[in-house]
């Protein structure tokens, strides 16, 4: 491979495949000229897409590239001469300080790391997510001094899209509760730190009677606006913000109420039942007549009479099933 001999006569990837033979041949035979290896990855660093910039061996930045100043929120002027780590906060900040002052005990290379997450502290004093790269490149004949690289990403819009994703897969679109799947999530958390703890954890089923009368007399999409109203009451009857109330399937409904005994749960499912009862359908062009009330199953665990979580929710159940057969618009709870 030839060498060329100044770096405005160079294009970019001719001068990246030079610094990489360079530092990874280290060849003491065919070093290139420390001025002129500096200048190569100046160009370099100022060319590339990326977010990139140069720490020196006591992690101050010596140079920064457009994109990398952006990520910063400043102008190189107010970056250049900083410790990289005044650009983190308290926990990362420690770790890369640490990493500067250890790493001429450890070899060069060992304070590589490939992408990582870190909670970027701009100069405006807002944090930006991003993930930092940090390569060492050794000192040679061509290059005295270690230098490290660091290469960045800005992860927000990745992350608040990644959250976005998140939240619909555990919301239930109709009615926006939590859906089965995020139910299953929370009973399965809230057992083990209830039981942990020796705090009690109750659960209400909530089922629509006779929706399916409901749906043929005024249709489905009247019947979808009931579930609407429904999963409002619902939400809103909740004893803690701790709670959580799903939508378990159709016209079912569940309630998870950690460190809730048997009688905080009765008291919130008879809010539902009376708040149910008094719900007007007019506004949506139904008559005053139409009511419409719902059938609750409570179980609550208290002191290991239940094993499983999934043993409290059959108990729930079968007391919502009692509920139904006794003659519906009431409240079981299941001995
Ligand atoms: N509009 C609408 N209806 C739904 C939805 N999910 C389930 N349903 C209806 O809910 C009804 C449930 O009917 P059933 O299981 O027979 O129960 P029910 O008529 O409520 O009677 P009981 O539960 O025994 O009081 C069915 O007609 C389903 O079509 C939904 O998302 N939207």
């Amino acid at each position: 491979m030839s060498i060329p001999h100044t770096p405005a006569q160079t294009s970019q990837s001719e001068v990246i495949n030079t610094i990489s033979y360079d530092i990874s041949s280290n060849d003491p035979s065919f070093p290139l000229p420390a001025s002129l290896a500096e200048s190569l990855l100046h160009t370099l660093v100022s060319h590339i897409a990326e977010a990139m910039f140069l720490v020196n061996s006591a992690g101050v930045i010596e140079m920064i590239n457009p994109q990398g100043a952006k990520l910063f929120g400043a102008p190189k002027d107010k970056i250049v001469g900083k410790k990289l780590s005044e650009f983190f906060y308290r926990d990362a900040q420690e770790e890369y300080d640490n990493l500067f002052q250890g790493w001429h005990m450890t070899t060069e290379t060992q304070l590589n790391h490939g992408p990582k997450e870190v909670l970027l502290k701009r100069n405006d004093g807002q944090p930006l997510e991003v993930d930092l790269s940090l390569s060492c490149l050794p000192a040679s004949d061509s290059n005295p001094k270690a230098v490290f690289i660091g290469i960045m990403h800005n992860l927000s819009s990745h992350k608040a899209e990644y959250k976005e994703l998140r939240r619909l897969a555990r919301t239930d679109s109709l009615t926006q509760l939590a859906n089965r799947h995020a139910f299953d999530e929370v009973l399965q958390r809230n057992w083990q730190e209830c039981v942990s703890h020796g705090l009690p954890l109750s659960l209400v089923i909530i089922d629509v009677d006779y929706f399916k009368s409901f749906n043929d007399a005024h249709g489905h999409v009247q019947g979808d606006e009931c579930l609407k109203r429904i999963a409002q009451v619902i939400q809103a009857a909740l004893p803690s913000r701790h709670c959580l109330a799903a939508r378990y399937g159709g016209e079912e409904f569940a309630l998870i109420l950690p460190g809730c005994n048997a009688h905080i749960a009765e008291a919130t499912a008879m809010r539902v039942q009376q708040q149910i009862n008094k719900l007007s359908f007019t506004a949506q062009g139904l008559d005053a007549s139409v009511k419409i009330s719902v059938s609750q199953g409570i179980a609550c665990e208290r002191n290991g009479q239940f094993r499983t979580p999934t043993a409290l929710l059959c108990a729930a159940d079968t007391a919502l099933y009692r509920a139904k057969s006794d003659g519906r618009d009431r409240i079981n709870l299941s001995q």
